[in-house]
């Protein structure tokens, strides 16, 4: 079990629920880059969406200051694969991870046969490990035959998967549920499978309910900002499709967990990836936004239609509106305010690609952003933000900020 539900003097665990982006921040899942980062070669780095060979150990120091930052502001920290190891300790939950890490169709019969028995024998731990760390063809004792002759010695016969880092794209909760996303990079699809186990197999996760789920339209959770309360904005680009918007959009009609979603079309590019790579709150009316492209950033608001049937809902689709407009709208505010990367447009661009939009608020007015985007960082504390700095120049190899590090599972209620 985790530390907090081991130790009986740690205060009880927050109720896992979250409807904003900056009300105070209880509980957090994040993952500590392990293993699965060696992985990593100059042959493999782009198919595998990182864009150099991070050095590990480097990334780990950066990554445990992270965990030190938030725990020093009272947040709970998880870790993502104690909780996959404690899942695995139940045996429905061990089968089902086994089984769907030996589906990839590369495989065949004799390897399959042979991983099934290894994995079925490893402790849970181990097991946690082979599953994120995956498993090349020259480290497997057994199962020889055809396909370990004909693949390589370095292919992986279970992938590696890391960008588990980025535990914002993998789930998102809403209110009281969690919603399992459905990601859309190869190199990534097996994130959610193990998500999704925790999610409906650990004791701390086991009775809260959960939407989407990771065989549906793709839905990244970097591309999930709660605005307020019921308003919900959803990048569709790289990753979210307009499919698995409307799907969101749906799900969170349905469930009664907002009444506005606002659907965001963003470049498809390595550098827009998710909503959250341009935008991202620090207040509940401030959100910190990549200027090249605040101008032409457009929104749809998409509402249940007034009179709709209860048996089959439907959907309401405005015209597209500047997204400031029309966020600030569905908000009910008079304005939501913009503090913008950098000092001119070239600035903001490299703080951009560093990702200086990509702020973990704490708190109204309290961010953890990285320490090399120094314009970004002086613009903020400018507009009365506090900032957490750290250091990011190896976890930054992956394109990911604090906020796509981190999975808030319990805040405060913004109102
Ligand atoms: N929300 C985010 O922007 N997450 C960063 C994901 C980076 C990862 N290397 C990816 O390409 O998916």
């Amino acid at each position: 079990m985790t530390d907090a539900t081991v130790n009986p003097s740690a205060p009880e665990p927050a109720p896992a629920g979250v409807d904003s982006e900056v009300g105070r921040l209880r509980t957090v899942m994040l993952h500590r880059p392990g293993p699965e980062l060696q992985r990593l070669t100059p042959r493999n780095n782009d198919k595998l969406l990182f864009d150099g060979v991070p050095w590990v150990s480097r990334a780990q120091d950066e990554h445990d200051a992270f965990a030190d930052a938030l725990r020093g502001r009272g947040v709970e920290v998880v870790y993502l694969t104690e909780l996959l190891a404690e899942t695995l300790a139940e045996p429905e939950a061990r089968d089902i991870a086994i089984e769907t890490a030996l589906t990839d169709l590369d495989l065949g019969e004799t390897l399959r046969l042979y991983l099934r028995g290894f994995l079925g024998d490893a402790t849970p731990e181990d097991l946690t490990i082979y599953l994120t760390s995956g498993i090349r063809n020259d480290e497997v004792r057994g199962g020889f035959g055809l396909v370990t002759k004909l693949l390589a010695f370095d292919d992986f016969l279970v992938d590696p998967l890391p960008n588990l880092l980025f535990t914002r794209d993998s789930s998102v909760w809403v209110r009281d549920r969690v919603a399992i996303t459905s990601l859309a990079m190869p190199a990534r699809k097996r994130e959610t499978q193990l998500t999704e186990l925790i999610y409906r197999h650990h004791p701390r996760f086991a009775a809260s309910p959960r939407i989407l789920g990771h065989h549906f339209e793709h839905v990244e959770g970097g591309d999930v900002l709660l605005l307020a309360p019921g308003v919900i904005a959803v990048g569709v680009g790289e990753r979210t499709t307009p499919a698995g918007a409307e799907r969101f959009a749906r799900q969170v009609f349905e469930s009664g967990l907002a009444e506005t979603v606002l659907a965001v079309p963003i470049a498809q590019e390595r550098a827009t990836m998710h909503l959250d790579t341009v935008c991202t709150m620090v207040d509940v009316d401030k959100v910190v936004m990549y200027p090249n492209v605040a101008d032409t950033l457009t929104a749809y608001a998409v509402t249940r239609r007034a009179d709709s049937d209860p048996a089959g809902l439907e959907l309401e689709v405005a015209e597209p509106e500047p997204f400031l407009v029309a966020a600030a709208k569905a908000m009910q505010l008079d304005t939501l305010h913009q503090i913008d990367t950098g000092l001119d447009p070239v600035t903001a661009e490299r703080e951009q690609w560093d990702d200086g939009n990509n702020t973990l608020a704490l708190a109204p007015r309290l961010a953890v952003a990285y320490e090399r985007n120094d314009g970004t960082n002086s613009r903020l504390e400018a507009a009365g933000i506090e900032v957490i700095r750290i250091a990011g120049s190896e976890l930054g190899s992956g394109r990911g900020g604090p906020r796509c590090m981190s999975c808030p599972i319990a805040r405060d209620p913004a109102h």
